[in-house]
């Protein structure tokens, strides 16, 4: 039987990773302890020089720690009492750094199926569908577009068939359209395919738009870890997660499209449905919709005759004094299953004589959601 060294308890969930673990790097100490669920996209989110970085370079076994061990599933990676190190290419992690980094003489077919194991064949029509770089098949290097390279570079480490997929940061440098661009192939690519995904980032709306859970680094510590969307809601998290706090976000799905206004109308989980800029997506797709926190109004009952185009039941859950503006508070309503937030003034508050549990109508108009994501 095997037998775990000595301050390595059980695997907790059979995929996931986890990260116990201490590293000196020059005047900087990094001590974390991670937990990156075995489903869904994880991101990594912390300021520059944060530890970031140094933490994908240990997952990936480029660097050693000086204390600690990295668990993927039952599987230890490194451990350092027990002096277990599995070498980079022996850990089935596929890792996309910011540069693609592909071999400049082969094909794209050639880098996508560099070392491809027999068994990933079958996925290989799929993946290139998924990521949209069938036309680019036999184009070198050298002649994509920094968003196209990343995308190749991304079916290249899928097809290794990983149990783990590090991005870090893969929209840096690209252009507003680029980025927009391959953020879409990754929301749509990280939903249909079943692997953990650890995403570095420091760019909140690009979180906001892929991530599930969330795991804040500062100063080479875990300062907090959780479902994207509760840390969202943790007013007392608002000015560590910066550009967080101008938005939260709605999971919907598509319901039907109305061609003549451009308007999509979606549905939340408690059947409540809205009116949002056209999307191009079938009825019955998953959207996010991003709500700036400035873009929600409270009333008692919808108003008549108002340009308001959505008026969601609400039920106040919380207010508090905003951080970020002194004559506002920060409103935290529910609607079914989710929440939302509104940034109010106090004198608002105070006149319209907002409590917790009250129920209200969040009035919102159809051109505030971003939804592009
Ligand atoms: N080999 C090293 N020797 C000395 N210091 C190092 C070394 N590697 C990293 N550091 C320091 O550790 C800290 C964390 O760096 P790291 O690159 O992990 O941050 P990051 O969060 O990835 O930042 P960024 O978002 O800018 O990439 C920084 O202060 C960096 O200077």
């Amino acid at each position: 039987m095997y037998h775990l060294p000595p301050g390595v308890p059980p695997a907790a969930e059979d995929n996931a990773l986890e990260c116990r673990l201490r590293k000196r790097l020059g005047g900087f100490d990094l001590d974390i302890a991670l937990t990156v669920p075995g489903r869904g996209v994880t991101a990594l989110f912390g300021e520059s020089g944060s530890g970031k970085t140094s933490l994908l370079r240990l997952v990936a076994g480029l660097d050693r720690p000086d204390a600690g061990y990295i668990r993927l599933g039952e599987r230890l990676l490194t451990e350092v009492v027990s002096r277990t190190h599995v070498p980079p290419h022996q850990r089935h992690l596929g890792i996309v750094f910011q540069e693609a980094r592909l071999f400049p003489h082969y094909r794209v077919r050639g880098n996508l199926t560099y070392g491809m194991p027999r068994a990933a064949r079958a996925q290989f029509d799929d993946l290139v569908a998924l990521l949209g770089i069938g036309h680019l098949l036999e184009r070198l290097p050298g002649t994509l577009s920094g968003g196209e390279a990343r995308r190749v570079a991304i079916g290249r480490a899928l097809l290794t068939q990983p149990r783990l997929l590090l991005l870090d940061e893969p929209l840096t440098g690209l252009d507003g359209e680029r980025k927009r661009e391959l953020l879409h192939y990754l929301v749509r690519l990280t939903r249909e395919i079943d692997l953990p995904v650890l995403y570095v980032s420091h760019d909140t709306a690009e979180i906001a738009a892929i991530a599930d859970h969330l795991a804040l680094i500062e100063q080479g510590r875990l300062t907090a870890h959780g479902q994207l969307d509760a840390l969202m809601m943790r007013l007392d998290l608002i000015e560590r997660l910066g550009g967080f706090d101008a938005a939260t976000r709605l999971s919907a799905r598509v319901v039907d499209h109305d061609p003549a206004y451009a308007l999509t109308r979606v549905v939340l989980d408690d059947g409540q449905t809205l009116r949002i800029p056209a999307l191009d997506h079938p009825p019955g797709t998953p959207v996010r919709l991003r709500v700036g926190v400035r873009d929600v109004a409270l009333a008692h009952a919808m108003p008549e005759g108002t340009s308001y185009r959505n008026g969601l039941a609400v039920v106040i859950d919380a207010i508090e004094p905003s951080t970020q503006e002194s004559s506002a508070n920060e409103v935290r309503l529910t609607i079914g299953h989710q929440q939302l937030r509104a940034r109010l003034t106090r004198q608002a508050c105070d006149e319209m004589q907002l409590s917790v549990g009250k129920p209200m109508v969040a009035l919102i108009r159809s051109v505030a959601f971003d939804s592009r994501f």
